[in-house]
């Protein structure tokens, strides 16, 4: 073993997973200059490439001729199958990092041999199986961080006499946390069904008695009867002094309140007109959209969810916020800030002040929160968007929200401010005049509204893609995470953007939608972990929607919806293929050709295998060049014929 063969093994992982992601790595360069590499005497001991786009699988048979490595870091790649068994060759391993992929399998028994490791991070991968006992072998380990990933079954009796960080959370675990383990924190078994520790007490379990009472009752049959045995203890002088104890609670509390809601109403606007103005924005939302605003605003077509601009008849989100200053304090000033991004973090338009002063009405509601229009006193109108089902403790959620609003992109609708405090969560974006494509393709279509011609529907693909790849290039995991036609938006010249990126990231494990999407790839289960290959299956299904006029949850087929792809197919297999098109679009005979590419390519992105569809920036690429070549066309068919305006009657 030497640099040599270090190299060698090198150069073999670079041609299976890096090959255009390490130009550094070529023959020209001395091997311990290479990006990511360290050597100590003339060996390769650490290998780090965290976010380096490495894709792929590893090969076997390569990283264990690395007989030195000491630190391996891969972490933040697209890196996917099971880690190779022989890396159990490079016995030097202390700390191993292999988090944010989507390595799947169990973790290989060979692991288990490398008694010198101390950090093991697999998070946020696809690992199954079970917790192996084996892990007890590891006895040098500090930390071992197995969160996020598809572990199921119950935790072994795990008993490593130094491990410091532990973290299992969101995996299919249950049972109950071996004691050994019961000292970590709450945080280290979230998201799963494991009961005792700092989770409480499992089934059957009795409290720990205190030091110097009488014995407890072993096993006595749960919480009820723990609670039972400790009343029949109580003497009746007791029960008395609590009773009469309780009910001057009540009488203080409600006094309090009394006195509360007088020295409310006396503000210029009252708490209860308020409510009421808010729940008449809420009580909308079900109701069927009455189109004061046309077909740009509202979303008709998401059963239920079908919303017209509804004016409230106070400022919703001013109740948003207010709720949420009352809430947490009742004074609007001190901590309880917006938090800015971008341009805007530099000198800030706008206060929460002048947001709870805005007047609002609801723009509809999605599976995330209620999105609201509010109009400032200066004039200026931004989306607000007030969050439900957040449960991530505070730290994570400024961490992911900070992601989401570093992304700043002429074709991404911005996160311009955000606010957090415990009970509301309010995202605040540009707001968008023309409303979302979803209202514009489905919106009334027999009230004169203007038909989408091809030139504006290529047009809105292309920009949705190039936004969508630019959130990918922003890192080998990062996805926009709800890709449909209500989260493409319009400005004024038509022009799309695309918004609402991240939001499954912020929502905590309790979050459940009610209805699969029609845009969901088939091997999204956890909507918080949307890849990119599934980013692109959701566009994929927006470009059949855009190409046939059908919304994908549309019920058309059936009460379940409309599987687009699947629609699709079949017709394009019966060879009907002119059949799919949205009527609209077949006015326009001399694109036709290049419909049916960008229909080929609609069908390659909602592909059912991850593997088969093409990277978003691909798919960005091809629309262009369809569309070029349509230019083109129409140029030399059309013999200097003002298209403009020029629309065929039926
Ligand atoms: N910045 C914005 N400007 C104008 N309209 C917006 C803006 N953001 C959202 N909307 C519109 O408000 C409505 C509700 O949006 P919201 O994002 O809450 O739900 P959704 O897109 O239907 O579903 P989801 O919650 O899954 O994203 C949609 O019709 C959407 O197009």
């Amino acid at each position: 073993d030497d640099l040599n063969s270090d190299a060698q093994a090198l150069q073999g992982l670079r041609s299976a997973v890096g090959r255009s992601a390490l130009p550094s790595w070529n023959n020209s360069t001395p091997t311990c200059q290479w990006d990511g590499v360290s050597c100590e005497s003339g060996r390769v001991v650490e290998l780090r490439l965290p976010g380096a786009g490495l894709i792929g699988t590893l090969p076997s048979g390569v990283l264990g001729n690395l007989t030195a490595l000491r630190t391996l870091s891969l972490r933040y790649n697209a890196l996917t199958g099971p880690i190779p068994d022989d890396l159990s060759r490079a016995t030097e391993l202390r700390a191993l990092y292999l988090q944010h992929n989507s390595f799947s399998g169990e973790v290989p028994a060979s692991l288990f041999t490398l008694k010198n490791l101390v950090r093991l991070d697999i998070a946020e991968n696809k690992f199954s199986g079970e917790i192996s006992p084996d892990f007890n072998k590891l006895n040098r380990l500090g930390s071992l961080l197995l969160e996020s990933n598809d572990f199921s079954g119950e935790i072994p009796k795990l008993d490593l006499p130094t491990l410091e960080q532990f973290n299992v959370s969101y995996n299919k675990l249950n049972g109950s946390i071996p004691t050994k383990l019961r000292k970590m924190p709450k945080d280290s078994f979230l998201g799963t069904t494991l009961c005792g520790g700092p989770l409480g007490l499992c089934p059957g379990e009795t409290a720990p008695t205190p030091a110097g009472a009488p014995g407890s009752q072993p096993d006595a049959g749960g919480v009820a009867d723990v609670a039972g045995s400790k009343k029949k203890k109580l003497s009746g002088g007791a029960i008395a002094g609590i009773a009469i104890g309780c009910v001057f609670g009540v009488l203080l509390l409600l006094a309090l309140l009394f006195f509360l809601c007088r020295k409310r109403s006396s503000k210029a606007r009252s708490t209860a007109a308020v409510e009421k103005g808010h729940d008449l924005g809420m009580a909308q939302l079900d109701a069927e959209p009455k189109g004061q605003n046309g077909s740009a605003a509202g979303n008709g077509v998401h059963a239920g969810a079908a919303a017209g601009a509804v004016p409230a008849a106070a400022s919703a989100a001013a109740v948003a916020a207010a709720a949420a200053a009352a809430k947490s304090g009742g004074s609007t000033g001190g901590t309880k800030k917006l938090i800015y991004f971008g341009p805007m973090a530099v000198a800030p338009p706008f206060d929460l002040e002048d947001l709870l002063r805005a007047s609002a009405e609801v723009l509809g509601k999605g599976a995330f929160g209620t999105a609201y229009k509010a109009v400032m006193e200066s004039g200026a109108a931004v989306a607000v968007k007030r969050l439900k089902d957040v449960d991530l403790p505070e730290p994570e959620f400024r961490e992911r929200i900070a992601a989401i609003g570093a992304v700043q992109h002429e074709l991404v609708v911005p996160l311009r401010a955000y606010y957090f405090s415990k009970d509301e969560k309010l995202l605040v974006y540009d707001y968008m005049s023309m409303g979302s494509l979803s209202a514009l393709l489905h919106g009334n279509r027999a009230s004169g509204r203007t038909p989408l011609d091809w030139e504006t529907r290529s047009a809105i693909a292309l920009a949705a893609a190039r936004g969508v790849a630019h959130i990918h290039s922003t890192g080998p995991t990062a996805s926009h995470g709800n890709i449909k036609s209500s989260n493409v938006l319009l400005t004024k010249n038509y022009e799309a953007r695309v918004s609402d990126h991240g939001l499954p990231t912020l929502v905590g494990p309790s979050f459940s939608p009610t209805r699969v999407s029609g845009y969901r790839a088939p091997e999204v289960t956890d909507i918080r972990r949307v890849s990119q290959k599934a980013d692109v299956y959701s566009f994929g299904v927006l470009l059949l929607e855009l190409l046939t006029g059908k919304a994908p949850t549309h019920a058309v087929v059936n009460e379940e919806g409309l599987d687009l792809p699947r629609w699709v197919q079949s017709v394009v297999r019966e060879e009907w293929t002119a059949e799919v098109f949205d009527q609209e679009l077949l006015r326009y005979q001399s694109v036709e050709e290049e419909m049916v590419q960008l229909l080929q390519l609609a069908i390659d992105c909602s592909a059912q295998h991850p593997d088969r569809r093409p990277t978003m920036s691909d798919a960005a690429a091809r629309i262009d060049e369809i569309r070029r070549s349509s230019s083109d066309r129409q140029a030399t068919e059309s013999a200097g014929g003002d298209r403009e305006g020029d629309e065929p009657s039926l």
